[in-house]
């Protein structure tokens, strides 16, 4: 069984070689979709009963993990150095540093990585993370699952 977890975040970024709009400092706000595979849970009184996992703890996963560190954050390119030398002269301006460029893609592959193992086998019923959707915009987004 799937289940999907949609929360939204507002980050801003660049890409600083992109020959159009991207070079410039601009945010979006993004929408990530985190789906989980799981066995139903069956245990008769427990709380997620009829559940793979309950969506509040989808969601507070995703939040301790990844999106409270990168909402209202600039997602920020390590070999962008203008960029994060401006940024680090901000007093305690809310920057995440990446080692890839924050295109839609890294950034599903990077919030993938990082929430895998923090899902994996915690809600005892086989609990797997399949894939992260991440909307750059409503009609931009990219797709992670294992392996890719
Ligand atoms: N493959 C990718 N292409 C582009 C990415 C990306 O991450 N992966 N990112 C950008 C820019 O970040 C840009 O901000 C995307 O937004 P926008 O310019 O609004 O995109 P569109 O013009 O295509 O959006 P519309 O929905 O048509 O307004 C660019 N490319
Ligand atoms: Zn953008």
């Amino acid at each position: 069984m799937l289940i999907t977890r949609r929360l939204e975040f507002d980050a801003g970024h660049r890409i600083p070689n992109h020959t159009s709009q991207c070079k410039h400092l601009h945010g979006h706000r993004y929408a990530i979709e985190i789906t989980l595979s799981g066995d139903i849970i069956t245990a008769e009184g427990q709380s997620a009963q009829g559940m793979v996992m309950d969506f509040s703890d989808v969601k507070r996963i995703a939040k301790e993990q990844l999106v409270d560190a990168w909402d209202h954050a600039f997602l920020a390119y390590r070999g962008d150095k203008v960029v994060c030398d401006f940024l680090a002269s901000l007093p305690n301006h809310k920057t995440v540093i990446l080692e890839v460029v924050p295109t839609v893609e890294n950034l599903a592959q990077i919030a993938f990585d990082i929430l895998n193992p923090a899902y994996r086998d915690t809600y005892g019923n086989h609990l797997r993370l399949k894939q992260v959707r991440i909307y750059e915009t409503p009609n931009n987004w990219a797709d992670c699952m294992p392996g890719e």
